[in-house]
């Protein structure tokens, strides 16, 4: 699915990220960690393809297919999606518009999937205009609904978001990565599990996202370099035991 190999970034001419090396299989949720700074959203950045993340050494692969060079606009049409930590305001198109944008030209029902992130009365207001946090969440979260993607980018899903929508907001996401959670047309959840096949590389700083999702694998990016292979679980514990300092032992 992804695979990233000897990953070296510089962004604003400094080097931020230094040899990352991952796997992501299909189907997989990847959880990482990491203190701020350590280059997290960058990582994401480099992945989705955004100018100003300059790749000076390494590749990164996506179903088998170098994408290191290559534009956003055709990774997303390959089927990577991103939820932005501050996506923009963008004023003159409606989330509406938007969303139909994301389908790429499929058929989609944007009222009924609107109502599932309780999004109706905001479908009609300029993207993330005057939003607050858990509405940007959920303007995030219906456009990847309509995208369908096979790789999503969450960048902390969390944040901003009070506890009642944490639990709309983590249903929602659980279902872009694992697909519906009941069986659907007299297929089995066993088959409809083997057809969805969506992937997932999310930030966490509090790890509420992990009360939602299958998340078995994950990682600290520490200082621009990942270290600490564990279970989501694990990692978090020791981290809000011991903090990050231990990530240096690690590295060394
Ligand atoms: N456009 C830019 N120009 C210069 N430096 C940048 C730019 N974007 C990011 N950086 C720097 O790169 C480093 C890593 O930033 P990044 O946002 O990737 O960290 P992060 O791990 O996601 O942090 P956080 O947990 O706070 O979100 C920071 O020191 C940041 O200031």
């Amino acid at each position: 699915m992804l695979t990233i190999e000897d990953l070296f970034v510089k962004v604003g001419g400094r080097e931020i990220l230094k040899g990352i090396n991952l796997q992501i299989s299909d189907g997989e949720n990847f959880i990482l960690f990491g203190p701020n700074g350590s280059g997290k959203t960058s990582l994401l950045m480099t992945l989705m393809g955004f100018d100003g993340y300059e790749i000076v050494k390494g590749r990164i692969y996506y179903n088998d297919q170098d994408i290191t060079h290559m534009p956003a606009y055709d990774r997303a049409r390959l089927g990577i999606g991103m939820s932005f930590q501050r996506p923009p305001t963008i004023h003159g198109l409606k989330t509406r518009d938007m969303v139909k944008l994301c389908a790429g030209g499929r058929e989609v029902d944007v009222d009924e999937m609107a109502k599932e992130v309780n999004f109706t009365e905001l479908l009609d207001r300029d993207i993330n205009a005057g939003f607050s946090g858990g509405e940007i969440k959920r303007s995030e979260l219906l456009q990847l609904m309509a995208q369908d993607p096979g790789l999503v980018l969450f960048d902390e899903p969390e944040s901003g978001v009070d506890l009642e929508n944490m639990n709309l907001i983590g249903k929602v996401i659980r279902g872009i990565l694992d697909g519906p959670l009941e069986p659907r047309n007299g297929i089995s959840m066993k088959e409809l599990k083997s057809r969805h096949q969506t992937s997932g590389l999310i930030i966490t700083h509090t790890g509420y996202i992990l009360d939602y999702i299958n998340a078995d694998r994950g990682q600290v990016l520490y200082e621009g370099k990942l270290c600490c292979t564990a279970r989501p679980r694990d990692i978090l514990d020791h981290i809000s035991k011991y903090g990050y300092k231990e990530c240096v032992r690690c590295l060394n």
